[in-house]
């Protein structure tokens, strides 16, 4: 008797099972086939709400195309490589109607000579169809900018004073509190939405647009990303105020290109400024001036939001790795000991 439900039980059992484990198959196959429907109706929706006008046609499913290199610091802020971003969505979400940026740049002593070539680049590749004022910081405030095209009529040149110091050291770190002054004295008259500030030996090769604007902006230094922190060249003097230790700082920032929006920029601008002064005091000047400083900065007090990657600052006499696809700007060979001096 008991031999007899134990084979019905059996054969129960080794019916329902199979049964129960093929409905189960079928449902969750079913479930991600309308979770993934979902997803993408979702991504869809978002995008239209976010960009009312936006071309339907022009959107690109959205998939991880860059596994190559990192695309998010551990604060979360992403790192700008080609790839990682839809520029049409990008434009579509910054309006260019009713948004204004200043990119400024320092032109002292010998370095004249790299403004043309700059403002040139500048005004085809650096956001193209925003108004963009490029302001020129100069001892040579009352010679003409060169006569370039801009590339549309809300794209204007201004000449600005600066002074001009016999060391190039001094010309570089100097650049913090003049910025600091014509921001907080608002020497423009206007406030814009975004700022930046870059070096005048520079290139732009192809478009930097609206994916570089965030409340605080660095790159990746082009000579020292994916390599060790123990290799990057910080501050370790600890006498220095822009001191960081072995086992501080995740990234190495070149001094070349940052901004954001401008309180932020004037935040990080007093803070470094003041470090600048502080360490000037007892005598010390940190191994990269200024750049020391904004790694500093960036390592201790606060994250930027967005990291360019070094295709927005390449140097023109390297090779291109793998990851770097192409570069959107290019930092001119130069010869360092003709401009630099000594150092
Ligand atoms: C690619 C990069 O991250 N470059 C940084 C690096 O050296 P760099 O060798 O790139 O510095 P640099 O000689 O280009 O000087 C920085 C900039 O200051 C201006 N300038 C400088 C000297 C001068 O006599 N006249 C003049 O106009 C000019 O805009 C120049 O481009 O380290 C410097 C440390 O201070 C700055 O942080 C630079 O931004
Ligand atoms: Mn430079």
């Amino acid at each position: 008797m008991e031999k007899k439900y134990l084979l019905i039980l059996l054969v129960i059992t080794l019916v329902l099972l199979p049964v129960h484990f093929l409905q189960k198959i079928f449902t969750l196959h079913k479930q991600c086939t309308n979770c993934f429907f979902l997803q993408e109706k979702h991504m869809v929706k978002e995008k239209s709400f976010l960009t009312p006008g936006f071309n339907m046609d022009e959107f690109t499913a959205i998939q991880q195309t860059r596994v190559d290199v990192l695309t998010l610091t551990p604060w979360i802020a992403p790192i700008v490589w080609d790839g990682t971003f839809d520029p049409a969505v990008v434009h579509a979400l910054h309006p260019p109607d009713n948004l204004s940026i200043i990119l400024a740049v320092f032109v002292v002593g010998n370095y004249w000579s790299f403004l043309q070539p700059f403002l040139e680049s500048a005004g085809k590749y650096f956001m193209p169809g925003y108004n963009v004022t490029f302001v020129v910081l100069t001892e040579r405030v009352g010679e003409n900018a060169p006569t370039v095209s801009l590339g549309g009529p809300g794209r204007t040149v201004k000449m600005m004073q600066a002074e001009k110091f016999d060391a190039w050291h001094e010309n570089a770190l100097r650049r913090m509190p003049r910025l600091l002054q014509m921001l907080e004295d608002n020497e423009l008259h206007f406030k814009p939405d975004y700022f930046f500030t870059i070096d005048v030996d520079m290139l732009f090769k192809a478009e930097v647009g609206p994916e570089i604007l965030s409340d605080l902006v660095t790159f990746l230094h082009p000579g020292y990303f994916g390599t060790s922190r123990s290799h990057f060249p910080y501050e370790r003097r600890q006498a220095s105020l822009a001191y960081l230790s072995q086992t501080q700082g995740t990234f190495y920032f070149g001094g070349a290109f940052y901004g954001g929006h401008p309180e932020s920029v004037i935040a990080m601008l007093r803070q470094c400024w003041a470090n600048l002064q502080d360490d000037a005091s007892r005598g010390i000047i940190a191994v990269w001036n200024e750049e020391s400083h904004l790694n500093h900065y960036f390592a201790l007090k606060r994250p930027p939001t967005l990291v360019l990657s070094p295709e927005y600052c390449w140097a023109s006499n390297w090779a291109l790795p793998s990851q770097v696809h192409f570069a959107r700007v290019f930092s001119v060979a130069k010869n360092n000991f003709r401009l630099h001096g000594k150092r």
